[in-house]
């Protein structure tokens, strides 16, 4: 899915992940291939059960390919330890969930700061200032003083979405980011994506919403374990 003009950032070669069952072995993704650009913006799409959250762990080096390879940036993700991959992770992947999970006994700022104190990426004296450029940019700044159970789904969700660029990584991805949210917080938090991909980072999203054709203009479609449309144009 490589478009012409994007080298691969993101590249999987005949992953195949398995997982133990009664029955032996279940094949949760089969043979899968792709490549993805920089600054692309993607959605993954596909029934319950078809593979997708399993296809965004094995691209965060959560989950590790039974078969192929996985190389991000020119990494081989699949080659790291658990630890090389916990630095690794920190560093290249921001990670945005359906319910958020922002601490509830922090601050949003606190939040934001979290994943700057984890990495030391960036110097201490400047990762309060950093995290609230983020704030900013995802138009919550005001909200930075707050516990996240005083903000509003959509509100919590751009925090969450500040939390994942703190330490600028090149990928974001999204696990049914707007799976809890009304659908016009919704298109907020998918123009957010989009304009994130706009400044050069590369945006994977899995969703089930029907209108995600206005925002996506490359759609992975996963059915039991296979890619089966890679491309579709909007
Ligand atoms: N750790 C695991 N152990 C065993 N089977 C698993 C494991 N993780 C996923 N599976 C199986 O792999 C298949 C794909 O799961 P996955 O969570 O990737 O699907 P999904 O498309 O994200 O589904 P949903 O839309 O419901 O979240 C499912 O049949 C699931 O039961």
């Amino acid at each position: 899915m490589n478009t012409e003009q994007s080298k691969p950032l993101i590249e999987l070669s005949h992953v195949t992940k398995s997982f133990p069952s009664m029955s032996g072995n279940f094949q949760a993704l089969k043979n899968v291939s792709l490549k993805i650009g920089k600054g692309q913006l993607v959605a993954v799409t596909g029934k319950s059960g078809s593979g997708k959250s399993t296809l965004l762990n094995i691209i965060a080096g959560i989950d590790k390919p039974t078969e192929g390879q996985v190389a991000i940036n020119g990494i081989r993700v699949d080659k790291l330890s658990e630890s090389e991959l916990a630095t690794w992770r920190g560093k290249n992947i921001g990670v945005v969930f359906q319910f958020f999970q922002l601490l509830p006994t922090l601050t949003v700022i606190e939040n934001i700061m979290l994943p700057m104190d984890f990495c030391n990426r960036y110097p201490k004296n400047e990762r309060r200032e950093r995290a609230l450029v983020l704030l900013e940019q995802v138009n919550i700044r005001e909200q930075a003083d707050k516990l996240p159970s005083a903000l509003s789904g959509g509100q919590q969700q751009r925090a969450a979405i500040a939390r994942a660029l703190a330490n600028d990584p090149p990928v974001i991805i999204a696990d049914e980011p707007t799976g809890n949210l009304d659908s016009q917080t919704s298109a907020a938090i998918f123009e957010l994506f989009a304009a994130l991909a706009r400044s050069e980072k590369t945006v994977i999203v899995v969703t089930h919403e029907k209108d995600f054709a206005d925002y996506f203009k490359d759609v992975i479609v996963i059915a039991d374990g296979a890619i089966v449309n890679e491309f579709v144009p909007a």
